[in-house]
């Protein structure tokens, strides 16, 4: 099912015509569908709910909106964070401290301090013993504990774009899993960290469970050994990483399919599990909704040069990201284009060569799976201003972000 769907007013986000909100809000403008959110946390849930003792947390790097991270907090989410901006966010939007997960690759020791502060529930530890020093003595000096896991590399090919991906040996996340007991010894003896498991997550947009599969099983082995040296392990941090089918004919596994795999390999491990989904929860509730500013001859084809940019939409730019085009009020015509934003960058282009319905200047567009690592990535290249956001519920659309610029562009 999708809450994106072609009424006889136009293409529709729930109950709400899509023109409706460009002629309030105008364009560019990430919309959300309150209901597709739901809808998604309630399945991710659902198919969890065969695993004993499981835990979610959002990624919020996915879609740090404020009204999304609530509504996901009232679907019994926790959050995953990267950072303290994400982890004001995250305690903004009513995400308990006990429910948050510290994630990051490079976290600062203000952050650290702050994080304690707020009472953090699992730091995952990555990179360097030194980050479970300088954490250790934080908490020693606040008469605390931090709890934490160790993110390990298992050094698994998660068959994903190489930018997105993260768990093979020459990635920067995570420590190999070859020196990872060792290391985990040594930082057990810490005072001020409650070491209690250990974490992974291999990479993004995965459309296979095989990599997932071989990646859990060498953690499983860990645990086993881990626990022969001494250590009581808990709880094991999964990650996240599931891919959605961002072209119509694309196959991904089902939540179900991802369940019992994850139940079958995790059957005696004997710990709570944590999710850190991200993209499988938002991506399919959001759509970037441009209007087409012009056609314009090419050489070889004409040039769609719509509102919304790679500022906007990165995806496209970074990854040769594909994300389908729908018209708002097609004629049922179709045509090949490029379709290109207006930015001064060769790479702001969204497609290339492809068979789209037939648009004219003015017309109304939408890029669609847009939810999440959208408006997340958004930035104010050429000046131009971060879009706004709106959350329809049914009938209701609401403007979740402003359209925001810079005071100094604007002056
Ligand atoms: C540690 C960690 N957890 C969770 C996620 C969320 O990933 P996804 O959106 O692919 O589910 C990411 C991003 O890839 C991540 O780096
Ligand atoms: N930004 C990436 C996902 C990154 C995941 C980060 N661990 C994307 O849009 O696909």
């Amino acid at each position: 099912m999708t809450y994106f769907d072609r009424r006889d007013s136009g293409l529709c986000a729930e109950g709400v015509p899509l023109p409706a909100i460009a002629d309030a809000v105008g364009t560019p403008v990430h919309v959300y569908s309150a209901a597709a959110l739901r809808d998604a946390a309630r399945r991710f849930t659902a198919a969890l709910s065969i695993l004993p003792r499981t835990r979610t947390a959002f990624a919020v790097k996915a879609n740090p909106n404020s009204a999304v991270l609530h509504l996901l907090a009232g679907c019994g989410f926790g959050a995953d964070i990267v950072s303290g901006g994400e982890m004001r966010r995250a305690l903004g939007a009513g995400i308990a401290a006990s429910d948050i997960v510290f994630s990051g690759v490079g976290k600062t020791d203000r952050e650290l301090a702050d994080a304690l502060d707020a009472g953090i529930g699992q730091f995952n530890l990555k990179l360097e013993e030194e980050e479970g020093r300088v954490l250790a003595a934080l908490a020693q000096a606040r008469g605390k504990r931090a709890v934490a896991v160790l993110r390990v590399n298992p050094d698994v090919d998660g068959g994903t774009h190489a930018k997105i991906s993260t768990g093979q040996r020459e990635n920067k996340f995570g420590v190999a899993i070859a020196d990872a007991p060792a290391m985990y010894d040594r930082l057990s003896r810490l005072d001020g960290l409650d070491l209690v498991g250990v974490a992974l997550h291999i990479g993004s947009q995965l459309h296979d469970l095989a990599p997932l599969e071989a990646a859990y099983e060498r953690i499983g082995s860990l645990v086993i050994d881990l626990r022969a040296r001494g250590h009581g392990i808990t709880r094991v941090d999964l990650g996240g990483g599931l891919g959605i089918p961002y072209r119509v004919d694309d196959v991904v596994p089902t939540l179900d399919a991802y369940a019992a795999m994850v139940a079958g390999v995790t059957r005696d491990w004997d710990v709570d599990l944590i999710f850190e989904p991200g993209r499988v929860v938002a991506g399919l509730a959001g759509v970037l909704m441009t209007r087409v500013i012009w056609v314009k001859p090419g050489a070889d084809r004409p040039f769609v040069i719509v509102d919304a940019a790679m500022n906007d939409l990165a995806r496209p730019a970074l990854y040769d990201a594909f994300h389908r085009f729908e018209a708002v009020a097609p004629d049922g015509e179709r045509m090949v284009a490029n379709i290109a934003g207006p930015i001064c960058e060769s790479g702001d282009v969204f497609a290339l060569a492809r068979d789209i319905d037939r648009v004219r200047r003015g017309d109304l567009a939408v890029f669609h799976a847009t939810g999440a690592y959208g408006a997340a990535m958004a930035s104010s290249y050429n000046c131009r201003p971060l879009s706004p956001q709106v959350l329809v519920d049914g009938d209701q659309f609401e403007i979740v972000a402003d359209r925001f610029l810079p005071e100094e562009f604007a002056a």
